[in-house]
């Protein structure tokens, strides 16, 4: 089986409520969606969602990477070839995880297809369930515990508040939300880089000292402050995740060499796609720190490609997968199967998707 074509696409997907970090607030997901196409007619597909404040990719910048660099070095490349075919990624050109990611996903389907085997198989078939956490966006207190009620309603166990925009504030957040649920819910905070060093200690300790019962939190400081993570880390009893600090393999080989955090937060857009996840995720069960699944806001196809992964391997302990459930719509048929807070994976050969309502293509 050999790559014949690339196709471009684009959908949009309204949110069912606007998402807001420290970082962004958007009201729809914009997401990029490519088909390769092999010579024996089967389509692999991937995702790129452009998430320029964390990743500097931009849907223009998507779609020029994969249609005018890394796409002509991968036509007539044997789907059988993966290391052939990953190294040409690799090299193509620098940057443009989120383009890689794409092409990596769709590759690994028709990889899958070809062999007629479910990619959490591939990975390593640990389980075939998932249980995802879900996103309540940073608002005004009494909003977030509105959500955070509304969550548990619909049967969410875990929840994952974003704070990181003032620190007086985000403690009341966190208290007014731990008082009405109780202690039976999995509280964890992501402060989407949001805090310094000291200050983010101070706050930390504050909610230890309250008995808040924060399972973890994810990026307390700058992205590239290494050093400020690894002083957060050994300042506080919590548990202390890097998300945008854990970029690919090699960050995080540093960050795990540094004794940086006590957690590594996987997306597959940061990591430049399933190849790189699988080392970041053997880096991390060599020195035994697991690791949570995490996603952007992006559409079934990309949550489908990182569950599967996700389910496949065993150090992958957590999944922040609930970009599907925050939008309106599902124009992707086929791949992962969502009820209440869990995830199935579909026993269909590769990411089993097998169609996308509205996608236009790009030319
Ligand atoms: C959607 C997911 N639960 C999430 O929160 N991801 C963010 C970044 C997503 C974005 O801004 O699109 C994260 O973990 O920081
Ligand atoms: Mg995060």
């Amino acid at each position: 089986m050999k790559i014949r074509e690339i196709k471009i696409g684009k959908v949009s997907i309204p949110l069912k409520k606007p998402f807001k970090t420290a970082l962004r607030q958007v009201n729809s997901a914009e997401d990029i969606i490519i088909k390769i196409i092999s010579d024996t007619d089967e389509i692999g597909y991937g995702n790129a969602p452009p998430t320029a404040v964390i990743t500097g990719d931009s849907q223009d910048s998507v779609i020029a990477a994969i249609r005018d660099t890394i796409g002509p070095k991968l036509i007539g490349m044997e789907i059988d070839n993966m290391e052939a075919i990953m190294a040409t990624l690799d090299t193509a050109m620098l940057h443009n995880h989120s383009a890689k990611a794409a092409v990596d996903m769709a590759v690994y389907d028709l990889f899958g297809k070809l062999h007629n085997i479910p990619l959490y198989k591939l990975f390593g078939g640990y389980c075939n369930k998932l249980t995802t956490d879900l996103t309540i966006s940073v608002n005004a207190p009494d909003e977030m515990v509105r959500d955070s009620l509304e969550a548990v309603q619909a049967g969410f166990t875990d929840l994952k508040l974003k704070v990181g925009t003032d620190v007086a504030m985000d403690i009341e957040r966190v208290k007014a939300i731990r008082q009405a649920l109780g202690q039976d819910v999995k509280l964890r905070l992501d402060a989407n880089q949001g805090w310094k060093p000291k200050e983010a200690v101070r706050i930390i300790r504050r909610f230890e000292d309250m008995g808040l019962n924060i399972e973890l939190i994810e990026q307390p400081v700058r992205a590239h402050d290494f050093a400020g993570l690894k002083y957060v880390t050994d300042h506080v009893d919590t548990d202390i995740m890097a998300d945008e600090s854990a970029f690919g393999p090699y960050e995080v080989f540093q960050l795990l060499a540094m004794r940086a955090c006590d957690l590594i937060n996987i997306k597959l857009m940061k990591a430049g796609g399933l190849h790189n996840a699988v080392k970041i995720a053997n880096l991390a069960e060599t020195v035994g720190v697991q690791c949570m699944m995490g996603c952007m806001l992006e559409s079934k196809v990309g949550i489908t490609a990182a569950a599967s992964l996700a389910a496949g391997r065993q150090i992958i302990t957590r999944s922040d997968l609930d970009a599907a459930v925050l939008l309106a719509a599902d124009p992707v048929a086929g791949g992962v199967n969502f009820a209440k807070n869990e995830l199935w994976i579909a026993e269909a050969p590769g990411l089993g998707i097998t169609d996308i309502e509205g996608w236009q293509e790009i030319k």
